[in-house]
């Protein structure tokens, strides 16, 4: 599991392990850490050139400590003041010691950024390497006009972009990013992710990302704010037949999907829900025919939802048209319930938050715009908070699918996310095979939390499988899900 902590916690936490060391012992872990990363990065340290853009806080010394250590290997190193008068003073001096010097100035003390802006473009835009220390968790609100021209004049340099702890200009708690912001290669972070290094658009902003113990992991508390599943937890979540199984001991799940209009949201959810663990699938609703053609094991009912027979979960929307009645028959049902596309329009607020047994939305950005009355790039740039206010004002456990989907239960408490997706998964019908998917593992037993997870993070590997570099349909992405599923259990 990845874990991630908010800025509180963390905060917290590095007091508690401040406390029981020397002074200064955790910034000299955290340097020694990133002065080895971005060795790795450049490959080469001796002769290359290096630039720290500094700004007044601990991220700034935690650049200083590293371009130190960098000079020592024979770097020239030259740091970037964005106030001078506030630099972290033991930092600037390690990095003096070592041969480094200020940008700007030709004598290596006292000069500040301001007295030659040309010449710190000149440095950056001719650097091999820029180290990003503007600002860390410290940091409050969009990038201050020094630093934000600084991050654009990183953005048309060809240097290797290494950002301290988090690109500068992001959230730490949320993944926003509210106008300039650093864009790295890599970013190196200290002690714990924080959520926006795993949340779009922050995490796009930070290439890849390595974490440096250094030793917080005793002190955090047991439950993150947010956490990422990986194969082995995910392993431990799907279901597997035991030897006294049968098809209803597996569960059976429900599809109330598909109209005359789009018959192929209910053959798609169905081949989504095949796949994902259940031992039967129950079709009801007017694409019966399409559906048995394609899939002759399905069991299809010409009644509504409520006289079809038992099911341990339904899934309720894709495709769905007009059809409300069948929505709330579908809400009246006590097992768990997903709702879809053209559901999630369709399902009434109050019969949504009156239901006992769980329900799992999975609104894509648009879908969930729509619901909290904003504009689409709202949730967008705010998906941790959209999908919290979605869940909190439904009752519901609500996953909001995208480049980093996110799973958020109604009651708070940790947020999944998940980043094994592709962009080739923005393909039309590719949700459809996802609400089958996730209400397959709801049938089977999950919690609506981990059905919503377990079933974003398959869906999206077998979406990398299904394309490997080329379009795929939504069907290709359906059919991927077993090789997803022993990949995972293997
Ligand atoms: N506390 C600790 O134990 C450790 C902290 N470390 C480093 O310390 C950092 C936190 O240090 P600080 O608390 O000093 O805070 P930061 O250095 O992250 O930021 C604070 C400084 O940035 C400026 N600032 C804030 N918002 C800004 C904005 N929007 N635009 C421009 N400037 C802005 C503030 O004026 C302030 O001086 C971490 O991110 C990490 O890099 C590491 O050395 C590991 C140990
Ligand atoms: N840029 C992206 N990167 C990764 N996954 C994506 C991206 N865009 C969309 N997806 C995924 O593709 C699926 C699309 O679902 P949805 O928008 O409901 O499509 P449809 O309504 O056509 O079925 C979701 O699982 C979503 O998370
Ligand atoms: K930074």
């Amino acid at each position: 599991m990845r874990t991630a902590y908010s800025v509180e916690t963390v905060r917290a936490a590095e007091r508690e392990l401040m406390a029981r060391l020397p002074e200064g012992a955790l910034m000299q872990r955290a340097a020694a850490g990133l002065a080895a990363a971005c060795a790795d990065l450049i490959g080469r340290v001796y002769g290359s050139r290096v630039v720290l853009l500094v700004g007044s806080g601990d991220n700034g010394g935690d650049a200083l400590y590293a371009g130190a250590r960098l000079a020592r290997r024979g770097a020239a190193v030259a740091a970037v003041l964005l106030a001078p008068e506030r630099v972290h003073p033991g930092g600037l001096a390690a990095l003096l010691r070592a041969g480094g010097r200020i940008a700007g100035s030709g004598t290596g003390a006292g000069a500040a950024a301001s007295a030659g802006v040309g010449a710190v473009e000149e440095a950056i835009l001719r650097a091999d390497l820029v180290v990003d220390g503007i600002v860390g968790i410290g940091g409050t609100g969009g990038l201050r006009p020094d630093a934000a021209r600084l991050a654009a004049c990183v953005g048309e340099s060809g240097a290797a972009v290494v950002a301290v702890d988090l690109p500068s200009g992001v959230d730490a708690d949320t993944g926003e990013v509210r106008g300039a912001a650093v864009r790295a290669d890599l970013t190196v972070t200290f002690g714990t992710h924080k959520p926006g290094l795993l949340i779009d658009p922050a995490r796009e902003y930070a290439g890849s990302v390595r974490l440096v113990d250094i030793g917080l992991g005793d002190v955090l508390p047991a439950e993150a704010e947010l956490e990422a599943l990986q194969h082995v937890d995910v392993a431990r979540l799907l279901p597997v037949p035991g030897a006294e199984s049968d098809k209803y001991r597996r569960g059976v799940v429900g599809i109330a999907a598909g109209s005359a209009r789009y018959p192929g949201a209910a053959v798609l959810a169905v081949s989504g829900a095949l796949r994902g663990g259940a031992g039967a699938v129950r079709y009801v609703g007017p694409a019966g025919d399409a559906v048995v053609s394609r899939f002759p094991e399905t069991l299809v009912s010409d009644q509504g939802p409520a006289k079809a027979g038992r099911v341990q979960a339904w899934v309720v929307g894709p495709g769905a048209g007009d059809d409300a009645s069948t929505v709330a028959e579908v809400l009246e049902a006590d097992v768990p319930v997903l709702v879809d596309a053209d559901g999630l329009r369709l399902a009434d607020r109050d019969a949504v938050r009156a239901r006992t047994a769980p329900t799992l939305m999975t609104p894509h950005a648009g879908e969930a715009a729509a619901l909290l009355g904003v504009a689409r790039e709202e949730v967008e740039g705010a998906r941790l908070a959209s999908a919290r206010e979605l869940a909190s004002r439904y009752g519901a456990t609500v996953l909001l699918k995208g480049s980093t989907t996110l799973v958020a239960d109604a009651a708070g408490g940790v947020v999944r996310v998940n980043a094994t997706g592709t962009p080739w998964l923005a393909t039309a019908g590719s949700g459809d095979v996802l609400s089958g998917l996730a209400g397959s593992l709801l049938a089977s037993g999950l919690s609506a939390l981990d059905a919503g997870s377990a079933a974003a993070y398959l869906h999206g590997l077998a979406g990398r499988f299904a394309a490997d570099g080329a379009p795929a349909g939504a069907h290709d992405v359906a059919e991927a899900i077993p090789g997803a599923w022993r990949d995972v259990r293997d």
